[in-house]
């Protein structure tokens, strides 16, 4: 992927600035900076992150990714996530909606298990084509340990900022325990209908998202907004956002934000669009619930919130994988499919 040859993002549509967080000043644990993270975090729950030292494992997993999505298609679809709402594996484009009328998303990608990057040249969870295998080691593995690195540190800091005791988000996130955890390479083929929507709106369904992107296309649902924004694209910036593992630990303190992608605007429409996350997510049997009991800060916030909001009676398997399940278009009845894959937006966190 040549990052250089891309046509500006424009500035005549609407788009929403997010706050830069330095992540050489995060590790250093820089009070100010810290304090911007804390207002990104609880404000829209989405900042950028520069100096977070990925851009050369990020550039070769986008190589990857053009490697992966040019073999054939039958070949791709040996690997497929089928039905039952295992997120791991290839998600060929249209299988899954985008709202509740069953529209179909545009978007292929390829989910990466953290437990089978951690375990090559062991199979933990799945098999993967030939040509993943080939840079697991090489590209995959260095991807997935240093987007584990960043996500983290960022969650200690969160930790301490909510008054948790020392490493209670951390225990939650052990790379041992298996875990939704992945990393997903995604990409959007040219599309002409600048509103047809790539990746339905929806909040992420783990802890926290760590998202590289090249060409515009992402929009969040600011709250108060009446539409969707655009995120610029900003190079070696990743864009970092909370998910909604983590919005239920800190009992809404942090926010898991609406957002979607749609096809790039400006001189970039036409283009194909590649994107590349690590999602950090917590281990299989955590229990998806406010830490009142760990935090006062936690407590006071869900105190002041209906009772039983942050009270989801499920783990984060059970969470994952109905979210993933029901937005399979295979899957579908009718609207309340697309009701039951929902995250915190159904509960208005
Ligand atoms: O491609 C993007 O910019 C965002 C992707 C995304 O939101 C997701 O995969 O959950
Ligand atoms: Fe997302």
């Amino acid at each position: 992927m040549p990052a250089l040859a891309y046509p500006p993002f424009p500035d005549d549509v609407p788009t929403h600035p997010l706050l830069v967080i330095d992540y050489e000043l995060i590790k250093a644990r820089d009070a100010g900076e810290i304090e911007r993270l804390w207002e990104a975090g609880t404000k829209l729950g989405f900042w950028y992150l520069k100096n977070h030292g990925a851009d050369e494992f990020v550039d070769r997993m986008f190589t990857l990714g053009a490697e992966v999505m040019a073999l054939p298609t039958e070949e791709k679809m040996k690997f497929e996530q089928g039905d039952d709402g295992m997120s791991f594996g290839y998600k060929a484009a249209g299988a899954n909606a985008v709202d509740a009328t069953g529209e179909r998303d545009t978007v292929e990608f390829l989910n990466v298990a953290k437990d089978d990057a951690l375990a090559w040249p062991k199979q933990a969870r799945r098999a993967y084509p030939e040509t993943v295998n080939a840079q697991m080691h090489t590209t995959v593995v260095p991807f997935v340990k240093k987007s584990l690195e960043v996500n983290n540190t960022l969650l200690e800091v969160f930790n301490d900022r909510l008054g948790l005791p020392a490493g209670t988000l951390l225990r939650f996130h052990s790379a041992e325990e298996y875990s939704g955890s992945e990393a997903r390479l995604i990409k959007n083929p040219p599309i002409s209908n600048l509103n047809k929507q790539a990746i339905g709106s929806h909040t992420d369904f783990g802890t926290l998202s760590f998202l590289h992107n090249r060409l515009g296309g992402l929009q969040v649902f600011v709250p108060g907004a009446e539409s969707w924004q655009y995120v610029k694209p900003i190079p070696n910036h990743a864009i970092c956002n909370i998910g909604d593992a983590l919005a239920i630990f800190s009992g809404g303190i942090l926010r898991s934000n609406l957002h979607r992608v749609v096809p790039p605007p400006g001189q970039q429409s036409g283009l194909e669009r590649w994107s590349l996350v690590f999602f950090t997510r917590p281990g299989n049997s955590s229990v998806l619930t406010a830490l009142t009991q760990d935090s006062p800060t936690i407590a006071e916030s869900v105190r002041s919130a209906p009772p039983g909001k942050y009270e989801t009676g499920s783990t984060a398997f059970e969470w994952f994988s109905r979210r993933i399940k029901n937005q399979r278009i295979n899957n579908r009845k009718g609207p309340e499919t697309w009701m039951a894959s929902r995250g915190t937006e159904q509960i208005e966190v």
